[in-house]
């Protein structure tokens, strides 16, 4: 894949030490998302992102990730004004099978500076996964337009595994894509806050 497709990146310049990180991932295609998720965290952490700040939840699959973005940074927002943080989505987050650095829903207070939304959806044999891919797409971009927060897509939306191994970065040639979004993730929370 030609390398200069993704332009030059800024987030170097960008500090996201006051920075506050959501990332909902799907557990659909488990060995798949935990490198991007990785990926994601590791960026995130590279550029100054305090571990603290970095609240991860997880869903059963990327269908679900309209609904928990919109509850968690909902619940931020409630809780960057009183409420302790205990569990962000009454249960609904809980990952039963935690990635790295997964929070149950007790981590630091305040309204999230960036969310990114991580799912892999491959394509069967069924029209399922475009109306899925659609429909989470168009919520996505309406969440982050309707809050006003910068949702980075992580949406992988592949014709076969082969594909999204090679963006999942578990290939000699591949390149994680979790890793973009972390960057992305900084770059836009950061000026949210010029
Ligand atoms: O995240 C995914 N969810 C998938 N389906 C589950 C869906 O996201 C919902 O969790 C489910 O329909 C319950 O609402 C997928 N497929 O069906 O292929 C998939 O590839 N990826």
């Amino acid at each position: 894949m030609f390398s200069g497709t993704k332009g030059p990146g800024e987030a170097e310049s960008l500090n996201g030490s006051n920075l506050r990180v959501l990332i909902v991932h799907a557990r659909w295609n488990t060995p798949l998302i935990t490198p991007l998720v990785e990926g994601a965290r590791k960026k995130l952490l590279e550029r100054g992102v305090k571990e603290l700040n970095i609240v991860t939840q997880s869903v059963p699959g990327s269908w679900e990730l309209p609904i928990a973005v919109q509850r968690l940074y909902a619940a931020s927002q409630v809780q960057a004004s009183s409420a302790p943080s205990g569990d962000l989505l009454g249960g609904l987050g809980r990952s039963s099978t935690p990635i790295p650095g997964s929070t149950s829903g007790t981590s630091s207070k305040g309204p999230f500076d960036a969310i990114i939304a991580i799912g892999v959806l491959i394509k069967g044999d069924t029209a399922h996964f475009e109306h899925i891919a659609e429909s989470v797409s168009r919520g996505l971009m309406r969440l982050q337009l309707d809050f006003g927060v910068p949702v980075i897509f992580g949406l992988l939306t592949v014709l076969n595994e082969d594909q999204a191994r090679v963006r999942a970065g578990l290939t000699a040639d591949g390149h994680n894509h979790g890793e973009d979004w972390g960057e992305a993730a900084v770059e836009m929370g950061a000026k949210r806050k010029l």
